[in-house]
């Protein structure tokens, strides 16, 4: 049998007992209509990928990222026992040599994953979650937004959080910003670093941030210009990048032609967003394929929202095809007020627990982000989204009663 902690290697038989493990541990309804179904469906084109780099060129590599306007080093992570176990399982099959060896993960619980939440979160539990979540090794921390509170309620605090967390150390800690009046008010907050959001769906623009695509583009150039000036990174989302609640199918050219709009304004990342969770490797890999035509791999991140359960092999088919940069929320929070009934965020805890199964690693410790995500899931009163933190936390009680 195997551990639960352990993610089966495809060249090793699990081995650690319980014990080592928990030491190991220690340290309107988004259905879409039926004719929507078939954006899982699409033939994948054989694709290879030759490049294999080792995990210490790519954390070294990750900690003098570039910013277009900026060279911006990272402050190394704490040290995370976790991951310094990784393994090189299945490094010697062909399906993971394009696969990068350290993934940088964009934690976006506080922001993505609490602002569909009814009940308004206080501010101090906020903050606490995100100190927690700095405290796992996180290298970002996607803190909260500065949108309008008529439109986001649960983000009416943005000033308050900004403001107590602005000083902590370790960890990235962007802020979404829609227009100038919301850069403005992140930087007078403290803010270092922002995210725009533009749309490959017409529709989701207008419900999102009232305005059509080609409009959001002069509202972020006007912010990039305003971030330039103060050496401010800009990263750039791209939402519906497979789907839209509302005109369902997404074409490929249309995600890749706004990505490159933002990437070519000066966003130094871009995120691609599937809001509304229903990709498969069938409908991901022919959009990742036509963006990175125009945006390089290694600027590119994904973001996975979790309906219908394809993240992981959304994130898995991305990484193979070079991608290094992956979006999560702890606990699997989440869900868009605009994109009604989009379930959570790929859960942080499962996509730590799949990469720890391929050897790739992240500086997170995943001990502490459990406790995160326990102390966020108290509060809200549920179960956390994670199947890795249900399945590992059932095993740690077990444990506590031999
Ligand atoms: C873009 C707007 C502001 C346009 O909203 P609007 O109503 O068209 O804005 P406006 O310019 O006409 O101004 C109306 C009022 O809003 C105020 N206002 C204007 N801007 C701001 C601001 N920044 N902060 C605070 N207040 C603001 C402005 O001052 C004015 O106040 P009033 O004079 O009536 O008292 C609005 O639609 C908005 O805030 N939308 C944000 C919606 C949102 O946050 N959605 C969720 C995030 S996106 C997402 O989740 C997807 C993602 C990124 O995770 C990736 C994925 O999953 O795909």
């Amino acid at each position: 049998m195997s551990s639960l902690g352990e993610p089966l290697g495809l060249n090793k038989l699990p081995s650690m007992s319980t014990i080592d493990m928990i030491q190991r541990f220690s340290s309107g309804a988004c259905r879409p209509r039926v004719d929507d179904i078939g954006m899982g469906n699409r033939w994948i084109d054989g694709r290879s990928c030759s490049s294999s780099n080792c995990c210490e060129e790519d954390y070294e590599e990750y900690k003098g990222e570039t910013f277009p306007w900026k060279r911006h080093t990272r402050e190394p992570s704490q040290g995370d026992s976790f991951n310094r176990r990784s393994t090189t399982i299945g490094r010697n099959y062909k399906l993971f040599n394009g696969m990068s060896k350290f993934v940088k993960i964009v934690e976006v619980g506080p922001r993505d994953g609490l602002q569909n939440e009814k009940n308004i979160v206080p501010t101090d539990v906020k903050v606490e979650l995100i100190r927690r979540l700095v405290a796992t090794g996180l290298p970002v921390v996607e803190a909260t937004g500065f949108v309008s509170p008529k439109w986001v309620p649960q983000l009416a605090d943005a000033r308050d959080v900004m403001e107590a967390v602005r000083s902590l150390k370790g960890s990235r800690l962007p802020v979404l910003t829609p227009n100038v009046k919301g850069f403005e008010a992140a930087v007078a907050a403290g803010a270092k670093e922002i995210a725009v959001f533009a749309s490959a769906s017409e529709s989701f623009s207008k419900s999102n941030i009232n305005c059509s695509i080609e409009e959001s583009f002069v509202r972020y150039r006007a912010v990039t210009r305003a971030a330039k000036a103060l050496s401010i990174p800009v990263r750039g989302y791209v939402s519906c990048a497979v789907g839209c609640p509302v005109e369902g199918e997404i074409s490929p050219s249309k995600v890749a032609y706004v990505a490159k709009e933002l990437y070519d304004m000066g966003c130094f990342e871009i995120s691609l967003g599937d809001t509304i969770g229903v990709g498969t490797p069938g409908t991901v890999i022919p959009m990742l394929e036509a963006v990175m035509t125009v945006v390089p791999a290694e600027k590119l991140a994904v973001h996975f929202h979790d309906t219908y359960g394809q993240s992981l092999s959304n994130i898995l088919v991305s990484l193979q095809m070079g991608i290094s940069v992956v979006d999560t929320s702890v606990a699997g929070l989440g869900g868009c007020p605009y994109a009604k009934g989009a379930s959570g965020n790929v859960a942080t805890e499962d996509v730590l627990y799949m990469l720890k199964g391929l050897g790739v690693n992240t500086n997170v410790d995943l001990a502490k982000l459990l406790s995160a995500g326990d102390f966020i899931c108290k509060h809200l009163g549920r179960q956390p989204g994670s199947k890795s933190a249900v399945a590992l936390s059932r095993v740690t009680a077990d444990v506590s009663k031999i």
